[in-house]
């Protein structure tokens, strides 16, 4: 039977990729949008050009009740997933003394939160199925390292790979594994307001990753090949550090 795996925030940029590359693995894929379904689509119907299926969830992911409804509902009509990639988020750059207290909750609200928004429904279903499982999280070089102008996103993808590691030692002998991707600066629509030429001074490869360049690395994560490997961090992000 094909395995199914939801992809948060799937209708552009990395999240896009990796469900593109993921249904190029023999994954089923559930798409997942805010609400432009439009670009959602789009993505449905490449993946159903590859011979996969592909269906659409819209909720905002810092709305628990929203998340958990949507989500359950998912699941009770077409059973637990394989895998989960929590890869929507957000950024609202700013110096510290700047950043007004509703950037501060949206960050927070969005990237920390909807782990466990994402998350929390879905593990028991998961852990029900008796089989192995493979929980993906997307952090950050800015999580890692921290990053001028980025305290709220520096705490909140900190944070995610704080919980990516602890929910991995839960899950580990149910053959669940939970691992993060932290990618450095990647072309997409995110980094339409940051200084890419000053950014790369400090990326040793001298260029921006490409989304498909993290996808591979989801990818990985999520094969069989990949059943020993958990409570780890994968950086994508030509050798910043
Ligand atoms: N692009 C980069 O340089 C970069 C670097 C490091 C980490 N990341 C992380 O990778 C992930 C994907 O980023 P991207 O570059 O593809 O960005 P993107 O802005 O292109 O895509 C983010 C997606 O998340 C969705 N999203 C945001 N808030 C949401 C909400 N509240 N509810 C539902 N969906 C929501 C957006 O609609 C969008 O589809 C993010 O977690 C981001 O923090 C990106
Ligand atoms: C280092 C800096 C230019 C940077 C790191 C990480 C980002 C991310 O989206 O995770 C970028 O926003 C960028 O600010």
């Amino acid at each position: 039977m094909t395995e199914t795996v939801l992809v948060t925030g799937s209708s552009r940029g990395i999240g896009r990729a990796a469900a593109l590359r993921l249904a190029q693995d023999g994954y089923d894929l559930v798409l997942h949008c805010r609400k432009e379904s439009g670009q959602a689509e789009a993505v449905q119907q490449e993946i159903e050009a590859l011979g996969r299926q592909a269906r659409i969830l819209q909720f905002d992911i810092s709305d628990r009740e929203q998340a958990s409804e949507v989500l359950l509902a998912d699941v009770e009509a077409h059973g637990a997933y394989y895998g989960v990639v929590c890869n929507a988020g957000v950024a609202r750059d700013n110096a510290f003394p700047a950043i007004p207290g509703e950037d501060w909750d949206l960050v927070l609200r969005t990237n920390l939160d909807g782990f466990y928004n994402v998350l929390n429904p879905l593990i028991m279903p998961m852990v029900r199925r008796r089989k192995p499982g493979r929980i993906v999280t997307l952090s950050s070089v800015s999580g890692i390292n921290g990053n001028r102008g980025q305290v709220n996103y520096s705490a909140a993808k900190a944070g995610i790979i704080g919980a990516t590691k602890a929910l991995a030692v839960e899950l580990a002998k149910r053959r669940i594994t939970v691992n993060c991707v932290a990618p450095g600066l990647i072309e997409t629509d995110m980094l339409d307001d940051v200084p890419v030429e000053e950014a790369m001074k400090i990326i040793p490869s001298q260029r921006l990753g490409k989304p498909e360049e993290v996808a591979a690395a989801i990818s990985f994560l999520m094969s069989g090949d990949a059943g020993y490997i958990t409570r780890q961090v994968i950086s994508v992000n030509g050798g910043m550090c």
